[in-house]
Formats: structure tokens, sequence, C-alpha cells
């Protein structure tokens, strides 16, 4: 774990003392957009036109937020256009590697690099900023276009509809007021929320992620007892967005990360919205908990200092969801 600081490794875990035990999430620094045309997006510059082959997803399965892009990449049917590199779930003092000691690890498809540090560093060799996933690349350019999964998910919704042919809509116009509203208190409080819960180094940093966290998951199953998904009966990105945190939630987040008051299968609408979400075509492929185990129990040695990898709950994902 660490961070380049203008081209240099830092190996360092998140300062939490500046902000009274609480984790802060940094903010993604490349925030452009593939579009159809290569005309600008909402940020950044253009010059990224949707076309087969030019981009590569940097990813790790572990990652919720990579996870989402995963999901999106396979929804839009974007495999055969978008390919993928995997880093190792191990995230230890040189950050993500390209180790492939691991099922599924792939290594860096593209340049055979030993370190995704190498990727952010040869975009700009004087790099600064933590080293994420995912990290969307520009063969063409050379360059990173994105590493800012709420973007990247967006791009692959619609930019490369003339490529695939596929134009299912998971941020329909009609919507996006409430979609935008829904996202805002999930990314706080949930997605976000879990690490804010698990990485605090106080019991008041705590205290104020994990309460409203299980205020949100309680205002989730009551939307989930009235309607199908969280939007009304048309699934949207506020459902896939919400989908990769819980989906690690029984296996990591309650035990890991202290989120304990209850677990994901004490919920029966949200569990069984899970499991439907899961079983969507092409998502399963996508959910790797090897990876997800692996990397929280194993990386994290200031929350888990023994690396001590627990034998985990056994849940059905295949169970009938019933929500039909
Ligand atoms: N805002 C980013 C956050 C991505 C992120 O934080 N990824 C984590 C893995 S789950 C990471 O790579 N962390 C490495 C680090 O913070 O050094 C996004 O949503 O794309």
């Amino acid at each position: 774990m660490g961070q380049l600081v203008e081209g240099v490794w830092k190996d360092e875990w998140y300062d939490t003392e500046a902000s009274g035990g609480e984790f802060v999430r940094d903010t993604s620094r490349h925030r452009n957009w593939v579009t159809a045309d290569g005309g600008p997006g909402p940020t950044g510059q253009g010059g990224f036109k949707a076309e087969s082959g030019r981009y590569h997803l940097y990813v790790s399965y572990a990652c919720p937020w990579a996870h989402r892009t995963l999901i999106f990449r396979a929804l839009k049917g974007l495999a055969d256009h978008v390919d993928v590199s995997a880093v190792h779930p191990d995230m230890l003092w040189n950050g993500w590697e390209f180790r492939t000691d691991f099922d599924g690890a792939t290594g860096d498809r593209l340049f055979g690099l030993p370190y995704l540090r190498d990727i952010y560093l040869r975009a700009d060799p004087r790099a600064s900023g933590r080293v994420t996933v995912p990290v969307l690349w520009d063969r063409d350019g050379d360059r990173i276009v994105s590493n800012e999964s709420a973007d990247i998910i967006r791009m692959f919704n619609s930019a490369f509809d003339g490529v695939t042919g596929n134009r299912d809509d998971y941020w329909p116009e009609s919507l996006r007021d409430r979609i935008e509203t829904v996202n805002k208190r999930v990314y706080d409080t949930v997605n976000n929320g879990v690490y804010k819960a698990g990485f605090a180094t106080t019991q008041e940093a705590y205290d104020k992620a994990v309460h409203p966290l299980f205020d949100s998951l309680d205002w989730i199953e009551g939307i989930l007892a009235e309607s199908r998904y969280l939007l009304g009966d048309r699934i949207t990105e506020a459902d896939w967005r919400l989908f990769t945190t819980i989906a690690r939630f029984d296996a990591v987040y309650h035990t890991h990360f202290k989120c304990n008051r209850r677990r994901i299968v004490d919920y029966p609408n949200l569990w069984a919205w899970a499991r439907e979400l899961y079983q969507w075509p092409g998502v399963a492929e996508t959910v790797r908990p090897d990876h997800v185990v692996r990397h929280y129990y194993f990386s994290h040695d200031t929350v888990n200092p023994h690396r001590i990898i627990p034998i985990g709950p056994d849940l059905d994902w295949t169970a009938p969801h019933g929500r039909g």
C-alpha cells in the first residue's frame, strides 16, 4: 500500500491522523471520457472515440469499484471490444501487482509491467497520487482515459452502442434525477460507508460511519419490499452500483470491517434482490469471492495483522430469488 509522489513510490498506509481517525477517499485524477464521436465528455479532454480494441481495462476482481466496470462491460456486450488485465489480489508494499500466481490474475496483458503504478508512470513519469483500480487505458494515445469507475460505467452504458449494437440503457434520461439521489446516499453511507467504518482509527469515526450504513440498509430493505429494483420495475445503474458492495458484505465487510449489526442474508428483500442481480446473464462470471476474501484479509495488515483468512459464511447465490 502506498502512493506516488512526483513519480516516486512511497510505501505508506492511509493517513487518518489529519482527519480525526476518519478515512477520506482521494478524488480520482483522470477524468476523460470515451464518447461515440470522440468529442469531449462532461469532464477532461476530447479525443477518445469509441472504437473496438482501442481501450484496455485494468481491474482487481476484489475491488467493488472495479467490479462495477466489469459488470457494465458484460451487460453491454463489450467483452470482444475492451480487453482486461486483472491484478493479483494481494495489495502490499508495492501496491497492486501484476503477479500471476493466483487463479484469474492475468498479469499486465499490454506491456508486461510488474506493478500497476508502472501504468500510471507510463502515462505520466511524474505522476502523484494513489494508484487505484479501475483504470481505462487508451492504446492509441498511450495514456489513461479515466480512473473513476462512476464515469467508466456511464461511458460503457452508451458510448460504444454504435460499435456493439447493444442499446440497453441503465441511466435512462427520465430517471436520472432519482438515480442521482439514490447514488449519493448509497455512495456516502454504503459503498464508501463500509470503508469509512473499516478503516476508522477512532471509535468516533467508526460510529459516525456504521450507524448511517445500517440506516441505509434498512431504508433499502424497505424500498425493495415495495418494488423490484431501487427505482421501480426497471433495473438501473443505481442497482449495479449498490450490488458490488452487497456482494462483498457478508464475506468481508461484516467481519473484517466490523459492519456486523446484521448480515445481508438477514434482510429478506435485499438478499433476494442481490441473488437476482448475481444471476443476471453475464454477472456471476464477474464475481470472484476468492479474490475478494484473499484481498481484504491479506492486504490490510493494519486491520488484520496476522493475515488469517476466516472460514467465511456458506452463501447460496444460486438459490431461486423469487423476485419475478
Ligand atoms: N474513485 C475510485 C476509487 C477506486 C479505489 O479506491 N480502488 C481501490 C481498490 S478497491 C484501490 O485501488 N486502492 C488502492 C489505494 O488506495 O492505494 C473509483 O471509484 O474508481
